[in-house]
């Protein structure tokens, strides 16, 4: 039997050998070493519009939150599918201007927004801060009077839900610190309405991130339209809704998740039903667009018994792929060749684990594989939170990233070279 491959459309196996798109895996782990991400562009594009279309009959913005993957390439290609972006940094912002995205489909996000960023952002005219706090309030009217001009904002309410999530990635509940507590809301909304600086044009939230149940983003839904009813007492209107991240993604077999129109119809069924199916409908979605669209493919270095575990040690590590020790995330490890059943190479259980010295430096525990030194594993879902959470921790440089689509692949990240990494870094003799 083939081993479970998450998209098994753009990802799948021919003759026993695993392919991305038309191109055979370890045809680019052999021309670009390992370890290498590979992405499948039509997966992403796929992901992508499945939002896009099931938006199409409301007024809405796809945001692609690009804090799951921040390649420019895949925000440029994102932008020419009509994509906005959401932001948490002044630096993502200079990453969507590089890519030739546009800024006025840009939404800031996150609690601790500074000064240069909130002007950085102002001068490029984005479409709206999401708000987290009275203090950030306050900062941006400070920054928007200096610079004479109108900040649009919408609050990000705290709607204390629970997302029924993994608690590191939960972020709607009253002790998480993101976002205003919805009690608190409406007082501020009536702070914003009187600066001259400030234009209230929505409502946001994010519950959390892997949410596979739609119930937590109805319930939320319900909790926002409340607040809109307050809002509109006090004779503060809205043009949108932000709902914040989007769906999340099958890791393991047997998970299942709903399809983007799903989600997209019941929420606005509900918008509706309360008179509110007028408002632009926003999404943030990372996860859902990138995520099963690419793979990490690492090479076996050694099997090594021990005393109450096989370890398969590969090269790549915590650094490139921090899911799994961060989250104890689950995520399919896949062979690139599958060995026939007649095979002499036996099938055993094993820990994959990286070169790092820490023991957390695991990829997946309790595998069962047939391989031998020198194979090549995919660790597959790797497209969304794996580049951008990479860090250079022993001295490990990042991997390239490689683009594929249809029988072609581009290279959309070098492979990091020593040289850059110590180049802004001086030695001082004292
Ligand atoms: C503010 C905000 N928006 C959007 C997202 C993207 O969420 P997801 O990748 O689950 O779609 C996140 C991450 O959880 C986030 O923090
Ligand atoms: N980075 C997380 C999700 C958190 C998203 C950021 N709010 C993950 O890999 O699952």
């Amino acid at each position: 039997m083939l081993p479970f491959l998450p998209d098994n459309k753009n990802f799948s196996y021919r003759d026993n050998e695993l392919w991305c798109e038309r191109v055979p895996l370890k045809q680019i782990a052999e021309e670009f070493g390992t370890p290498v991400y590979v992405y499948s562009y039509n997966s992403i594009k796929k992901a992508f519009l499945a939002y896009q279309q099931a938006l199409k009959p409301y007024p809405h913005l796809m945001c692609y939150a690009m804090k799951a993957n921040s390649n420019i390439a895949i925000i440029h290609l994102l932008a020419k599918l009509g994509a906005g972006f959401d932001i948490v940094s002044g630096g993502e912002l200079r990453r969507v201007i590089e890519a030739s995205g546009d800024p006025k489909k840009v939404l800031f996000s996150g609690v601790g927004k500074i000064y240069d960023e909130i002007a950085y952002a102002l001068e490029n005219d984005i479409k709206c801060f999401n708000v987290e706090s009275e203090p950030e309030l306050e900062r941006i009217i400070e920054v928007a009077k200096a610079q004479n001009k109108v900040a649009r904002i919408s609050l990000r309410v705290n709607p204390n839900v629970d997302a029924k999530t993994h608690p590191y990635i939960s972020t709607g509940l009253k002790q998480n610190k993101f976002g205003i507590a919805i009690e608190d809301a409406p007082r501020v909304y009536e702070k914003a309405s009187k600066s001259d600086f400030l234009k209230i044009t929505g409502i946001d939230c994010h519950i959390g991130s892997q949410i596979t149940d739609i119930s937590p983003f109805l319930d939320a839904c319900d909790k926002l339209l409340d607040l809109a009813d307050v809002l509109k007492s006090k004779g503060i209107e809205l043009d949108h809704i932000d709902f914040g991240g989007g769906l999340g993604i099958v890791y393991e077999e047997g998970q299942e998740v709903h399809h983007a129109s799903e989600l997209v119809e019941a929420l606005h069924q509900k918008m509706e039903n309360r008179g509110y199916g007028y408002l632009e409908m926003i999404f943030e979605a990372g996860r859902s667009i990138v995520g099963n669209s690419g793979v990490l493919v690492t090479e076996i270095q050694y099997l090594k018994e021990g005393e109450t575990k096989n370890f398969c040690i590969v090269d790549t590590a915590m650094n490139d792929m921090i899911r799994p020790t961060l989250y104890q995330a689950w995520m399919q490890i896949a062979p690139l060749h599958v060995y026939p059943e007649n095979c002499p190479i036996k099938e055993e259980i094993f820990d994959v684990v990286g070169p790092i010295c820490e023991t957390g430096d695991w990829l997946g525990k309790d595998r069962k594989l047939k391989v031998q030194p020198g194979d090549l594993l995919a660790v597959m879902s790797s497209g969304a939170y794996g580049m951008t959470m990479s860090s250079h921790y022993n001295t490990r440089l990042k991997p390239p990233e490689i683009l594929v689509d249809g029988a072609d692949y581009y290279v959309i990240r070098e492979r990091e070279k020593i040289e850059k990494l110590f180049s802004s870094e001086h030695i001082v003799e004292l």
